[in-house]
């Protein structure tokens, strides 16, 4: 039997499992198109002219890349018209954009970090797209949106999802229901099933983090690393594997298919981030599929989805993946908190 499409999967989440709005299909179905395109506009690179920065900066003094734009307007473009959304909110954007009053207005709200891993995209590395979608606070309903009305706990979230342009093209896509993957078929255009019930094993024997910001990090991460490092002479008893792309949809989905552990950790650097990644636009939506798929996501100390978030680009700490690893680091914490 041939692999079910992503349509008929959500199709069976509305009306089998009810976890699942004819608007949220929909809604799910404009993103996955969009992704579609930004996976073509990366597949053709520099023969598409894709490649490469622009003069501009986002609003976290970041250089765009020609793809960080191109994706953000390929999203907004997609979204806009469908009556399923309230407002978006990108990485890439100072504020929220509000559907257009010529258009129809629907429920949801849809926050997207819409090219992952940009400092990959000119050597050809595993780059993706980030989606999480929130539902507009009732009592905004007959007024216009605002940014106050993104600013929701993860635990919000209605469904979540990223997309991965590497050898293939996958979605992987929670809607509170388990965590599934489809495989984008080239020759025809439609997204398969081909990954059911994802689940992140227990335990792991391998980490991802960037080691060179080492000598920033907090005394308990420093502590895990280097008991990892110690391999099975040391106190975890195993020899541990390092793998570290630099795309956290790389390194996630990586996660996903056969365990880890993931941290981009707040640091000591005077600069008052805490943390590199965004909560609502990264850390949010990772940690509801990580969460889906029976892995962990904290903050160091604290469950991500729990956040109350302050402001629309706010960064976090992340540490996320297989259980056991995930809940020593924030044991680690919690035992420097009390010393
Ligand atoms: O270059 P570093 O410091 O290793 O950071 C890598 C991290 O930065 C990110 O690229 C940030 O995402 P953007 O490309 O969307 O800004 C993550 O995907 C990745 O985990
Ligand atoms: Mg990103
Ligand atoms: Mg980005």
């Amino acid at each position: 039997m041939k692999n079910k499409s992503l349509t008929q999967y959500l199709v069976e989440q509305q009306r089998q499992e009810g976890v699942v709005s004819a608007e949220l299909r929909l809604l799910i179905e404009t993103v996955a198109r969009a992704c579609k395109a930004i996976s073509h506009a990366v597949g053709k690179g520099a023969l598409g002219g894709v490649l490469g920065s622009l003069d501009s900066e986002n609003v976290q003094g970041e250089v765009q890349k020609k793809l960080d734009v191109l994706s953000n307007e390929i999203l907004l473009d997609a979204n806009e018209w469908g009556g399923h959304l309230a407002a978006m909110a990108s990485e890439e954007m100072e504020t929220i954009h509000l559907i257009p009053n010529r258009y129809p207005k629907g429920e949801y709200l849809l926050l997207f970090d819409p090219l992952d891993g940009s400092s990959n995209i000119d050597v050809n590395v595993s780059i993706g797209t980030i989606f999480s979608v929130l539902r507009a606070p009732a009592d905004a309903s007959g007024r216009e949106i605002e940014e106050r009305d993104f600013l929701q706990p993860g635990t919000r979230q209605v469904a979540a999802g990223y997309a991965v342009y590497g050898p293939q093209t996958m979605l992987v896509l929670t809607v509170g229901n388990g965590v599934v993957g489809f495989t984008l078929d080239r020759e025809t255009g439609a997204w398969r099933l081909t990954h059911d019930d994802i689940r992140i094993p227990e335990q792991t024997a391998e980490f991802a983090i960037n080691m060179s910001n080492m000598r920033h990090w907090e005394m308990p991460v420093r502590r895990y690393i280097h008991e990892c490092l110690a391999g099975k002479e040391g106190p975890l008893g195993k020899n541990y594997n390092m793998r570290w792309v630099a795309s956290m949809v790389a390194d996630v989905h990586r996660i996903l298919s056969r365990g880890g552990v993931f941290m981009y950790p707040r640091d000591e650097r005077p600069s008052g981030k805490a943390g590199k990644l965004r909560l609502m636009y990264e850390a949010n939506p990772m940690s509801f599929i990580v969460e889906q798929a029976g892995g962990v996501a904290i903050d160091g100390e604290h469950r991500i989805l729990d956040i109350e978030p302050t402001a629309l680009h706010q960064r976090v700490g992340v540490v996320l993946g297989s259980r056991e690893e995930v809940e020593r680091v924030q044991r680690y914490h919690r035992e420097a908190q009390q010393n």
